[in-house]
């Protein structure tokens, strides 16, 4: 069976820099795959080159075994993409969004009908067809881009950041949306938030610098940092001093602060001991053991917050 997708040193370069570097990957069918890393990792460069926006230097894409480069009319009749931004057109309807996205694609009237009343509905947009997308809520728009992406029933759906800039509840929404099309076709997806990947994706590579850093299940991922030493620091008092002490010790390894809460990891298990010398008891509410999640993975490999 052929791979949904499938890139071979793959390399893009803007200029001087190398956008995407030699990145080979290979996805099967039905998967719900996420492509994680920092601000300018690449990830757009790649689903640009997927579906076939873009030209890639060298290397060579495919997309259920079609060339992107010499088979974009097939490529493009067998993808769905969800853009970083919201490009509807503001003129027409929800319904006639729709409507335009499966006329583009040849399809018959019947069916257009059928496809968009049914799409309308598993976005929970039914009762708001006859409405302009400028009058839609952020959530709405996003739920209103994925339906369209959905419309001639692609093979594999591509999403850009798909909940970027949504509130908990909208995001929520998008993510049934996107678990509920899993079997029916292979999903590929970006997103700067940890908690998204781990809890749809069966596969996740975390990218940096244009190159795969590491691919795997949320998982294996987190496996992977089972010899870390996670640790969560509450202070009573004088957070800001004890924040400055923190970085200062060689063997702190991250730290990440929200409010009087630390979270930090620790070269060895050895240095909790010369750490809680050095600070003290006195300002401590509470020290504890901490599993580690998709997010120090993510922290340790690319050396940044997935937010920087
Ligand atoms: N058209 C362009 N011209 C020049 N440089 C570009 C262009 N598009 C992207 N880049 C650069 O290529 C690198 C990769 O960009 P890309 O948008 O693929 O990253 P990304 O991982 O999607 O980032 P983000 O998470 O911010 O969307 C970045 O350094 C970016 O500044």
């Amino acid at each position: 069976m052929p791979a949904a997708l499938s890139l071979h040193e793959l390399t893009k370069h803007y200029g001087t820099l190398t956008a995407v570097d030699r990145f080979s990957l290979k996805v099967d069918r039905g998967t719900i795959f996420a492509l994680l890393g920092p601000n300018g990792a690449g990830k757009t460069t790649i689903i640009r080159i997927l579906t076939t926006v873009l030209r890639p230097d060298s290397g060579t894409a495919r997309v259920e075994d079609f060339d992107v480069q010499r088979q974009g009319r097939e490529v493009r009749r067998l993808i769905g993409v969800v853009p970083q931004d919201n490009n509807l057109d503001r003129y027409l309807t929800a319904r006639e969004n729709l409507v335009m996205q499966a006329r583009l694609h040849g399809m018959p009237s019947a069916e257009t009908n059928r496809r968009v009343d049914e799409l309308l509905e598993l976005v929970g947009l039914s009762g708001r067809r006859n409405d302009f997308p400028d009058t839609f809520s952020g959530g709405m728009q996003r739920r209103l881009v994925v339906a369209r992406a959905l419309v001639h029933r692609p093979k594999v759906l591509f999403l850009d950041e798909p909940t970027t800039g949504l509130d908990p509840q909208s995001r929520r929404a998008v993510w049934d949306y996107v678990a509920s099309l899993k079997d029916t076709m292979t999903i590929f997806l970006t997103t700067h938030y940890m908690d998204e990947a781990d809890a749809l994706c069966d596969r996740i590579v975390i990218m940096d610098h244009g190159r795969l850093l590491v691919d795997g299940s949320a998982s294996q991922l987190k496996e992977r940092m089972a010899h870390a030493h996670h640790y969560e620091l509450q202070f009573r008092a004088h957070a800001d001093r004890y924040e400055k002490m923190l970085k200062g010790f060689p063997f702190v390894r991250s730290l990440q602060r929200t409010g009087d809460l630390f979270r930090l990891s620790l070269a060895g298990e050895e240095f909790l001991k010369p750490l809680m010398d050095a600070i003290g008891t006195e300002d401590i509410r509470k020290v504890c053991l901490r599993e580690p999640t998709l997010e120090d993975v993510f922290i340790e490999l690319t050396g940044r917050d997935v937010r920087e």
